[in-house]
């Protein structure tokens, strides 16, 4: 029997997203609410309690005001906002991140999606923490360019719109730069690091893609790991997958550039180490497209999970 499926936000750039990657599958049958009525609380009740499982792809408030509304109807959730991403109630949905977190997540009745920038860095993080070679306390940096599509129909519409009063005239800016972050706590605690990382993002002039950066220095690093031992690491990590690949030593170091849109409309990331041999110097990359592995493709990923596709 299809699994029933309702994207509460389904009108937004990430529901819409997840609408387009579900629409042709005979496996799933979607419960819809026309644009008009994406705010009536009765009519998403209905819904949010009917469904099998349901995608929230709303603002963190309103994300966990729908949990609340389906309480005791035994809905298992998909959430794309940031408000379980730490909770220990809810499953992280990075099914590569961790080893037996494809099974929880396959088993679990709440599952938090990860964010776009936290997917980067997580994936490139954990597994080195993971392999003894991170040190927990390091002073990681990250610094990161997304999309704009990252910050849903608002910021599309101030970089799309230049006649818009509140338009985004620049071609490239900085930002969260307190350095709060709200993917701070997650990349934390989900990389399993004790000292917070310094993480600037910024956002370029281009819809979708997204590179995160995170520098290191083989001198801070447990037993002095050269770039070929963190390499190795990643490979060994993301072996036997097919949605993280880590791209050959030789690969990177043959790259001019990188493009930051080079993942956009790809639900899969690239992994980049660079640096040059014997330096003690490398810059991580994780390449993705911040609606593809970065949101919309990774919680279809985990709802084939949960339905068992
Ligand atoms: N864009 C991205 O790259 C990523 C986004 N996310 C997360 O996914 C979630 C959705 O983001 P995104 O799609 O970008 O946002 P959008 O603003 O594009 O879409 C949000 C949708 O939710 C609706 N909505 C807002 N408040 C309520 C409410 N109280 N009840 C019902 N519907 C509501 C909005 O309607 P209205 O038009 O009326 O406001 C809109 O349709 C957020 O938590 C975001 O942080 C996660 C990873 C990446
Ligand atoms: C460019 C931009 O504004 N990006 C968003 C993050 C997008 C994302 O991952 O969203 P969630 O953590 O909300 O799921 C931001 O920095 O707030």
């Amino acid at each position: 029997m299809a699994a029933t499926i309702f994207i509460d936000g389904e009108h937004g750039t990430t529901g819409l997203q997840i609408r387009d990657r579900l629409a042709a599958r005979s496996d799933i049958a979607l419960l819809s609410l026309a644009e008009a009525d994406r705010r009536d609380m009765d009519k998403r009740t209905a819904l949010l309690r009917e469904a099998d499982i349901a995608i929230l792809c709303l603002p963190d408030d309103a994300a966990r005001e729908a949990v609340r509304l389906a309480d005791g109807a035994g809905t298992r959730f998909i959430d794309a906002s940031t408000a379980h991403r730490t909770d220990p109630d809810w499953v992280y949905g990075f099914a590569e991140a961790e080893p037996g977190q494809a099974t929880r997540i396959a088993e679990a009745q709440f599952v938090s999606n990860p964010g776009c920038y936290s997917t980067g860095a997580i994936g490139l993080l954990r597994p080195l923490v993971l392999a003894g070679i991170l040190p927990v306390d390091y002073p990681v940096t990250i610094n990161a360019v997304s999309g704009y599509s990252g910050g849903g129909k608002q910021m599309i519409r101030q970089m799309e719109d230049q006649a818009a009063d509140d338009r985004i005239a620049a071609p490239f800016f900085a930002y969260a730069l307190p350095l709060r972050h709200k993917h701070v706590p997650e990349i934390m605690e989900r990389s399993g690091l004790t000292a917070r990382p310094v993480f600037t993002p910024s956002v370029g002039r281009f819809a979708q893609g997204m590179l995160v950066n995170v520098p290191l220095l083989s001198a801070h690093m447990n037993d002095h790991a050269p770039m070929e031992r963190v390499h190795e690491a990643l490979e060994n990590h993301y072996s036997g997958q097919t949605i993280v690949e880590v791209v050959e030593l030789d690969q990177s170091a043959a790259t001019v550039r990188i493009d930051a849109t080079e993942m956009a409309g790809t639900d899969r990331m690239k992994l980049y180490v660079c640096g040059t041999p014997g330096d003690g110097q490398m810059n991580l990359i994780a390449s993705l497209d911040n609606l593809g592995k970065g949101a919309s493709g990774a919680a279809v990923q985990n709802l084939d999970l949960m339905i068992g596709a």
